[in-house]
């Protein structure tokens, strides 16, 4: 050991004899080869070896070349600057309009997802339906939202912009109830928005249908359920897992159910649509149920309940204990929804007190939902035709209100029987202990959320037949991403033609996951190049005995 420790000093002290020999005068380039390999030795300074410069530069180099390399893959790919596109949808429900600006990179036009909700404007006052009685005051009164609108979107693209008003179930009843009191509304909606610096793209009443298959257009598409990538495509020719998410939309007015079945049986054509989207066809069942939207169900209750009262006064299980309303009678049978019970009264307000009972309440709503008629195979309810449930449901609109209010929208579902249970122990709460908890809230929608998650239960379980099993696959949201749901985006993608039939020709690549790849399969060739050359000119300095 001592005498190999005396051998390495001397090869060092030759070394060193050797350097100063061979040394440049100093200042001179450091650059001169030196003849032999020689260990580093703290406290002097060694010459480097031809090799170890030669490496030196070459790593220097690959890593030149990687920098080099990413910085122009990265900018040389990088997006242009986005083109953003507007679209203006009001949804003119029977108890509000909303108006929702959508924006999208035009580049991106066909993809799925990428267009997003970037204003909702609540419109003050009622629906539009509401000015049955003064027409003419219709069209200002979304005067202050297309304003805001105007702030959103730059001004050199309002004129491209375009703007839509769908009106639902309660221009619907409208027209039923008032042809020309219908169509002076709609004309004063038109003349208001013909005014904005906006694109007019038309102000009608869609159908029922429509509102059904819209909205579930928009939550898959939202959930990026039509165009799928390379993977989820491939899981899912996997698994035979439902593609699509049902949609369950509650209004003031009427509900929609629309989902794709297991089986498509030609029983009920009506219910039926067909959608090609993204080179795959959907077969569609939908039913819009009008008059059963919450306001008008609870209207259809005390339509029947008034038929039972002697006097004017109805005690109601639907409302809080000590909850009082009044009603005007005479108005109550113009409604199409409730006119069937029409009926003469000696009294012309009703007095409605509240019971808070919510097994009564349940049978009471019951009533509305006519099970025993079905000339299909199976039904709903009032004889209309209804396939097996399938499949995931995500249920909005007022569906979501009332269950997030109830606290029973979290991501853990609630069983059933936990659901039931939480409504009960709301209704039977004291209208003053709810009043005093919930200041804050409109006591229009505070006083009838009992009614409202009764609704919701007995229209689920009752009237859709959704079970204990299937329950957990129905999801209450409010919003996707930033986007509302509900029936509007859909409508917009349609009518832009924003979805196409056909699935748009795309690399297999996205542009992040091809600037990565390309990124580290240089990476992997460069280390693999200095690897092997390492490998097969082993300098000296890497040479075993070598230090
Ligand atoms: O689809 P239609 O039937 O035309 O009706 P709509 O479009 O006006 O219906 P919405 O989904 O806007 O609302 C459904 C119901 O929920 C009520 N509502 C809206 N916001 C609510 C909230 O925050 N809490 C409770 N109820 C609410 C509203 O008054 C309606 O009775
Ligand atoms: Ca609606």
């Amino acid at each position: 050991m001592r005498k190999k420790q005396k051998t390495a000093w001397k090869e060092i002290l030759k070394w060193e004899k050797e350097a100063k020999m061979t040394s440049p005068p100093l200042g001179a380039d450091d650059a001169i080869p030196l003849q032999s390999a020689a260990p580093a030795v703290t406290g002097t300074k060694p010459k480097m070896s031809t090799t170890r410069k030669i490496l030196l530069i070459l790593g220097f180099l690959s890593t030149l070349a990687a920098i080099a390399l990413i910085t122009v893959a990265v900018t040389q790919n990088q997006p242009l600057p986005k083109n953003i596109k507007y679209g203006i949808v009001l949804d003119a429900g029977s108890s509000h309009t909303n108006l929702y600006v959508y924006e999208w990179p035009a580049e991106k036009e066909n993809d799925t997802g990428v267009v997003q909700q970037v204003e909702v404007c609540k419109v003050e006052g009622p629906g539009i339906s509401g000015y049955s009685q003064t027409t003419e005051k219709a069209g200002p009164s979304l005067v202050q939202c297309l304003r805001q609108a105007e702030g959103v979107i730059p001004l050199k693209q309002h004129q491209e912009t375009p703007v839509y008003l769908g009106a639902t179930a309660g221009m619907r009843l409208l027209r039923l109830e008032n042809k020309d009191a219908a169509e002076k509304v709609l004309s004063s909606v038109e003349k208001t928005l013909r005014s904005a610096p906006f694109n007019f793209q038309g102000a009608r009443i869609i159908s029922g249908q429509e509102e059904g298959a819209y909205g579930w257009i928009t939550i898959n598409y939202l959930l990026g359920n039509f165009k799928q990538s390379g993977w989820k495509k491939f899981l899912h020719s996997l698994k035979s897992v439902s593609e699509t998410s049902g949609a369950l939309d509650l209004g003031g007015a009427s509900t929609q159910i629309t989902f794709v079945p297991d089986e498509i049986s030609s029983e009920s054509p009506q219910n039926l649509l067909y959608f090609r989207l993204y080179g795959k066809d959907y077969r569609v069942y939908t039913h819009s149920f009008l008059c059963y939207g919450k306001d008008q169900a609870l209207q259809q209750k005390l339509a029947r309940d008034l038929q039972s009262t002697e006097n004017s006064s109805l005690f109601d299980p639907c409302f809080h204990q000590g909850y009082q309303r009044t009603i005007s009678v005479s108005n109550f049978f113009k409604n199409p929804c409730t006119s069937v019970e029409k009926k003469q009264f000696p009294f012309s307000q009703l007095h409605i007190e509240g019971e808070g009972n919510y097994e009564k309440c349940r049978r009471n709503i019951q009533n509305l939902f006519n099970k025993t008629d079905c000339p299909y195979s199976s039904c709903s309810f009032n004889g209309i035709y209804l396939p097996p449930l399938q499949g995931d449901f995500g249920a909005f609109s007022a569906f979501y209100f009332v269950m997030n209010f109830l606290n029973l929208t979290s991501d853990d579902p609630f069983t059933l029987d936990e659901v039931a249970s939480a409504i009960k122990k709301f209704c039977a709460r004291p209208w003053h202990e709810v009043k005093l908890q919930y200041h804050q809230i409109k006591e229009k929608y505070l006083s009838e959320y009992c009614f409202s998650g009764a609704y919701i239960l007995s229209l689920l379980e009752n009237g859709y037949e959704f079970t204990t099993e299937n329950w957990k696959r129905i999801h209450f949201l409010g919003k996707i991403g930033s986007s509302d749901a509900g029936w509007t985006l859909g409508y917009m993608l349609n009518l832009t033609n924003m979805i196409p039939a056909e699935e748009p020709p795309a690399p297999p690549l996205s542009y992040g996951s091809y600037v990565g790849l390309m990124v580290l399969c240089s990476l992997v060739l460069v280390s693999v190049i200095l690897l092997a050359w390492l490998l097969f000119h082993k300098p000296k300095c890497l040479q075993k005995g070598v230090v």
